[in-house]
């Protein structure tokens, strides 16, 4: 024992001096901080995660249900579970690595699965992997997506490139599908909880004063933006008021088309953000 409290985050840092945190409860990244750059991904102050509550920010896990797509608790039960700390980084790596772990004998389920969380901090880009293994003897299908949540200057004054052209399930219009005819997102405060179909894209996220991300997906193949805009950030007690502002969710999601896993298989999606020059 070296005395760390076991539900203490623990912290990657690389050879470039870039940091990110990662927490048990969830096993959600919490932070990422490139060397000279500050904090990119946005945590709620008014988060109290604790049994059964996720934290608001960061990268929650959500398997094996996305949002209320059925019958499980909203996002599923991974983002509320204690992970398991399996590998931890490396000191002065060029890329530190952590793995994290959930298998279900930590939690109650019918399924049995071993989820294994791989975060890679490299110079000026993240890159966080979800692995599914079915370890039972039955099939089974899940849905799932990497909630990430970007910390902005100002959201107002943001774009997303690289969506046009691709259909959507727009939540906000009761789930009717469009197309998507904007070369680039702009952000006025109205919600906007979209899944994009097919997103096989680097999207591009813009904002004055922070540098450009570059966000791209393997093996996930939807692509989730979610903010709530002022009135349902108001209804939101883990959010303060303004915060809308302040934060945009470019989720990397298998959605639209659950994922069927038979027995010994494993899926392994990504999401990985380079950072361009400061915007
Ligand atoms: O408040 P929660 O459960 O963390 O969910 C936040 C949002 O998550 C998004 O992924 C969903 O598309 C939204 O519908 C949802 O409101």
């Amino acid at each position: 024992m070296d005395g760390t409290h076991p539900l203490a985050p623990l912290k990657l840092l690389n050879a470039s001096g870039d940091e990110a945190v990662v927490s048990v409860h969830g096993g959600q990244l919490l932070s990422w901080r490139p060397a000279g750059t500050g904090e990119l991904i946005y945590l709620s102050p008014l988060s109290h995660p604790g049994e059964g509550v996720a934290v608001r920010g960061g990268v929650p896990i959500c398997f094996p249900q996305f949002s209320n797509r059925g019958p499980l608790p909203k996002h599923g039960f991974a983002r509320t579970s204690r992970w398991m700390l399996v590998t931890a980084p490396a000191p002065q790596a060029e890329v530190a690595q952590a793995r994290f772990q959930l298998d279900s004998s930590m939690v109650a389920g019918d399924r049995a699965y071993c989820l294994v969380l791989v975060v890679r901090l490299g110079p000026r880009w993240l890159e966080l992997q979800l692995q599914v293994a079915n370890t039972g003897r039955t099939s089974w299908s899940f849905t799932a997506a990497l909630h990430t949540y970007f910390q902005l200057p100002d959201l107002r004054s943001a774009s997303l490139e690289g969506l046009q052209g691709l259909d959507y399930e727009d939540m906000v219009r009761a789930g009717s599908v469009h197309r998507e005819p904007a070369p680039a997102l702009g952000f006025d405060g109205s919600e906007i909880d979209r899944v994009y179909r097919a997103a096989d894209r680097t999207l591009v996220l813009r904002a004055p004063g922070t540098p450009e991300r570059r966000i791209s997906q393997t093996g996930f193949v939807d692509v989730v933006v979610w903010n709530p805009g002022p009135a349902k950030a108001a209804t939101l007690g883990d959010l303060p008021a303004q915060d809308w502002t302040r934060m945009l969710c470019v989720e990397a999601g298998a959605i639209a088309q659950p994922i069927e896993l038979a027995p010994g298989k494993t899926w392994r999606g990504t999401q990985r953000v380079d950072l361009g020059e400061p915007g």
